[in-house]
């Protein structure tokens, strides 16, 4: 079974947009763990333009004592940022190479580059007893690398998954993921995936074997404005539930 892990970054964005604090970011973590949800991912960014520091202690409180329920905090490992993994300590730190500033997410770590980089911070990490999972694009060589790093996961960053889900070239794509996906767990690391993931393309991704969690935010959003939330979370944990 796969675990749902939804990302409030787009909760935070819209609180942002008014200076008050409605939609209430605490509030929305409890709605959707109250619908059965194990998950909670947010990706504070260093302008903080939607999850903000607070938002994170806020979130690290609520669920530290909540059994069964992970909190996954996702960012680039700056200084500010690993000192904010130091104080919440959540269950699962997800490390991306995103720079400041940037749009969204769009590749994974280059351990040909960054491995040096990486090494004494994940070191550092592992002293908060944070699982350690990092973003990956689906190459084999990168999986490899990162097996010989501290990481206890991957996260495979989907959006080309997503992106080509009704393309011809899709079952090529799909093969390219389950590869990396398969080689990861033979190498010891566990699997999860993110970015673009959505109700018409996630029971694909959850075919493929061993995704431990899948983090979604974008799209469950949308489709929780369109459908209502307490339909789209039932149809999601349906999928995660039968995964492979
Ligand atoms: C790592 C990842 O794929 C997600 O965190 C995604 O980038 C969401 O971040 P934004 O909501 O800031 O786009
Ligand atoms: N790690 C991916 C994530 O948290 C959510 O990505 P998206 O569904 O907002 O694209």
């Amino acid at each position: 079974m796969t675990a749902l892990s939804v990302n409030l970054n787009k909760i935070a964005l819209l609180r942002n947009s008014r200076g008050h604090d409605e939609p209430n970011v605490v509030a929305f973590a409890k709605k959707f763990i109250d619908l059965g949800v194990t998950g909670i991912t947010i990706h504070p960014r260093p302008d903080e333009r939607h999850i903000t520091r607070q938002d994170a202690i806020d979130l690290g409180n609520l669920i530290a004592p909540l059994k069964g329920i992970e909190l996954n905090i996702e960012g680039y490992p700056s200084e500010e940022f690993l000192q904010l993994i130091e104080a919440v300590k959540p269950d699962q730190t997800t490390l991306v190479p995103d720079l400041p500033g940037q749009l969204t997410s769009d590749h994974g770590f280059d351990f040909n580059t960054q491995a040096e980089f990486l090494a004494p911070i994940l070191s550092r990490l592992k002293q908060t007893g944070t699982r350690i999972s990092v973003f990956l694009d689906p190459d084999l060589e990168q999986v490899k690398m990162a097996a010989k790093s501290d990481a206890d996961r991957i996260e495979l960053y989907t959006e080309e998954y997503a992106r080509t889900f009704i393309s011809a070239d899709h079952d090529e794509v799909h093969q390219r993921y389950q590869a990396a996906a398969l080689l990861a767990q033979e190498l010891g690391l566990a699997v999860n995936g993110g970015h673009d993931l959505n109700l018409n393309n996630l029971k694909k991704f959850v075919s493929i074997p061993g995704i431990l969690e899948v983090s979604i935010g974008h799209a469950l959003i949308i489709e929780c404005l369109e459908q209502g939330m307490n339909s789209v979370v039932e149809q999601y944990l349906a999928i995660c539930q039968h995964s492979a």
